[in-house]
C-alpha cells in the first residue's frame, strides 16, 4: 500500500463537505477547514434558509387561495385571521439551518474528516495555513480543493445595515413583516423572496433590471410568473436599475438610474454574487482565475494546478448546490484516481422556488432560439389537467424538448406548485435518453399533475407537425 494521499479542503459548503465525504471513502487523509459554520452559506445563510421561509409563505397562498375551494376566512383580510410572527418563523428558519449544520459535521466526523474551525489560504500549491481561535496551524497537502462560494454583490451607493437595508443573508434579523419591501434584483433570489414576502403579507416593490422577471430563465415561464405576481397585487418596476439605496427616518429610500426614487419600510439587495476567491493566494500558487475572478476550473474541477482542484460557486460554472455538490465529488473521483464520469451541465436540473415554481432541466429554449440545437417542442398548458382543476390551479405549462429525428427527449420546463419534484421524471429522460414514445407509454395515476407529462409526450409522437416545431 503506498503512501495516504493528504487532502485538504476550504470551505465546508456542498462543495467541500460532500468532496470530504468522497475523498474519505477513497482513503484519503482529509482536512476541512472552514470558517462560519459546516453546510456553508448553503446551509447557513442562502439556500435552506431562503426554502425554509418559503415553506411557511406557501401555506399563506394555500389559506388565501382555500376560498376559491369553498373554504372562507371569516374577515376582509387574510391578516385579520392568520398573524404571521415573522421574529418565530425566522427562529425557526435558524434552528433549522444550525441543526442541519449540526448534522453535516457529526457525519464527517463520524467518516474520519479532520475539521478545522478557521480561515484558510494556500502558502504555495502543497501548503495550507488555517488561521483558528489559538493561533495559525499549517497542513501539508498533496490534494487541495477550493470550494469557498461567494458574497453577496453590494452596489456602492447602497450599502446594506443589516437592519433596513439588507441582503439575503440578512433578512433572518426580522422581527416583523415589512410593511413596503423593496426588492432590487429580479433574478432567481430576488424573484423568491418577492413571491414570499408577498406571501406573507408584504407589500412589495421589485426593480427588475429587465422587461421581465427571471431573465435567465425559460421566457414563457418568466412571463407566466410576471403575470402571477401583478395579479397579486406586487409592483414590478420593469427595465429600471436602482443606483443608491439610504435610510430615511423610518423607512428606506431606493434611486433609479433616471433619476426617479422609490420609499419603502425596508430594501432588499439581490443584485448578484462575487466569488470569494481573493486573499486565498491562488494567484501565488499559479491558480489561474477568470476576469470575473472565479476559478477557472475544466470538467474534472482541476485548476490550471495539477494539484488544486476547485468546486461550487467560485467557479462560476453554475450555481447550484447540487452542481457544486458534484463538482466536489468529481474532484474526488479524478484526484483519487477513482472512475470519474466528467461534469454535465445539460443534465442539470433546478428550480426556482417562487408560486409557482419553475423547474427546469437540460436544453433551454433560449439555447433553441440561439439555433444551438433543432428540436421539436410543445407547450401544453396545465390548466385543462384534471388535477389542476381540481386544485384551483390555472396558470401553468410542461415543455418538452425532444431531438426531431430520434424523439429522444433533452430537456423541459415546467411551470407548477411542486414542479420541483414533477421534474425529476423528465430530468431522468434526459439523462437516460428516453424517447417521448417510450416516456408516453408509461402509467401515470389518474388525477395527477404528471399525466401532463405523459400528454406532452404524447403530442410530440407525430414530429412533422408544423405547429409543434420550433
Ligand atoms: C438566496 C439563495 C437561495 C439559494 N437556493 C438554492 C436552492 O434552492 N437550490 C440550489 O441548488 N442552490 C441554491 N442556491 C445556490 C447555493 O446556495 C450555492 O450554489 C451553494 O451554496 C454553493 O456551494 P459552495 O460549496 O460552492 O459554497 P458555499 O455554500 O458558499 O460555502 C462556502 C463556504 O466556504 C467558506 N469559506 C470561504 N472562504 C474561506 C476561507 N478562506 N477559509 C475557510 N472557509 C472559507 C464560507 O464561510 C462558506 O461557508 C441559493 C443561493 C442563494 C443566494
Ligand atoms: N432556487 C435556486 O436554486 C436558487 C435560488 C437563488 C439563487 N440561486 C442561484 O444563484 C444564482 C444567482 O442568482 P441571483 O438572483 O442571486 O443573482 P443574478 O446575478 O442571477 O441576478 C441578479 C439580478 O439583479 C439584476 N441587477 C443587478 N444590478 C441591478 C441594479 N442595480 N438594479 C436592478 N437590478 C439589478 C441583474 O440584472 C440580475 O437580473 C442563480 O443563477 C442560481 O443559480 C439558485
Amino acid at each position: 500500500m503506498g503512501p495516504v494521499t493528504k487532502v485538504v479542503i476550504i470551505g465546508g459548503g456542498p462543495g467541500g463537505y460532500e468532496a470530504a465525504l468522497v475523498g474519505s471513502q477513497l482513503g484519503g487523509d482529509v482536512t476541512l477547514i472552514e470558517r462560519d459554520g459546516l453546510g456553508g452559506a448553503a446551509v447557513l445563510s442562502d439556500c435552506v434558509p431562503s426554502k425554509t421561509l418559503i415553506a411557511t409563505a406557501e401555506v399563506m397562498v394555500r389559506i388565501e387561495n382555500a376560498r376559491h375551494l369553498g373554504l372562507h376566512i371569516e374577515g376582509e383580510e387574510l391578516a385579520d385571521v392568520v398573524r404571521v410572527d415573522l421574529g418565530e418563523v425566522n427562529e425557526r428558519v435558524l434552528a433549522l439551518a444550525k441543526a442541519q449544520s449540526g448534522d453535516i459535521r457529526q457525519r464527517l466526523l463520524q467518516e474520519g474528516v479532520h475539521l478545522v474551525d478557521g480561515q484558510a489560504r494556500l502558502d504555495g500549491p502543497h501548503r495550507v495555513i488555517a488561521t483558528t481561535e489559538t493561533g495559525e496551524q499549517a497542513f501539508d497537502a498533496d490534494i487541495v480543493l477550493i470550494a469557498t462560494g461567494t458574497t453577496p454583490r453590494e452596489l456602492p451607493d447602497a450599502p446594506t445595515d443589516g437592519e433596513r437595508i439588507l441582503n439575503w443573508k440578512q433578512v433572518y434579523n426580522l422581527t416583523e413583516v415589512p410593511e413596503r419591501l423593496i426588492v432590487v434584483g429580479s433574478g432567481v433570489t430576488g424573484a423568491e423572496f418577492a413571491s414570499a414576502y408577498d406571501a406573507l403579507g408584504c407589500d412589495v416593490v421589485l426593480v427588475s433590471s429587465r422587461a421581465q422577471v427571471l431573465p435567465g430563465e425559460d421566457q414563457d415561464a418568466a412571463a407566466v410568473l410576471q403575470k402571477t405576481f401583478e395579479g397579486r397585487g406586487m409592483h414590478i418596476m420593469s427595465q429600471c436599475r436602482a443606483v443608491a439605496a439610504r435610510r430615511e427616518g423610518d423607512g428606506v429610500v431606493v434611486t433609479l438610474e433616471d433619476g426617479r426614487t422609490i420609499e419603502g419600510s425596508h430594501c432588499l439587495m439581490a443584485v448578484g454574487a462575487i466569488p470569494n476567491s481573493a486573499g486565498l493566494g491562488l494567484e501565488d500558487a499559479g491558480v489561474t482565475l477568470t476576469p470575473s475572478g472565479h476559478v477557472q476550473v475544466d470538467r474534472v474541477s482541476r485548476t490550471s494546478v495539477r494539484n488544486i482542484y476547485a468546486a461550487g460557486d467560485v467557479t462560476g460554472v453554475y450555481p447550484l448546490a447540487s452542481v457544486a455538490a458534484m463538482q466536489g465529488r468529481v474532484a474526488m473521483w479524478h484526484s483519487l484516481g477513482d472512475a470519474v464520469t466528467p461534469l454535465d451541465l445539460r443534465l442539470v436540473s433546478s428550480n426556482v422556488f417562487t408560486t409557482p415554481e419553475v423547474a427546469t432541466v437540460g436544453v433551454s429554449q433560449k439555447d433553441v432560439d440561439a439555433g444551438e440545437v433543432r428540436v421539436t417542442s410543445v407547450l401544453l398548458p396545465l390548466a385543462p389537467n384534471a388535477r389542476a382543476k381540481m386544485q384551483g390551479f390555472r396558470e401553468g405549462f410542461v415543455k418538452l424538448f425532444c431531438l426531431p429525428t430520434t424523439g429522444i427527449i433533452i430537456g423541459g420546463v415546467v411551470v407548477a406548485p411542486r414542479a420541483s419534484e414533477l421534474i425529476h421524471a423528465i430530468s431522468v429522460a434526459v439523462s437516460q435518453k428516453v424517447t417521448v414514445d417510450d416516456f408516453s407509454h408509461a402509467f401515470t395515476v389518474y388525477p395527477s399533475m404528471s399525466g401532463s407529462l405523459a400528454e406532452a409526450a404524447r403530442r410530440l409522437h407525430k414530429r412533422d407537425v408544423d405547429v409543434l416545431t420550433n
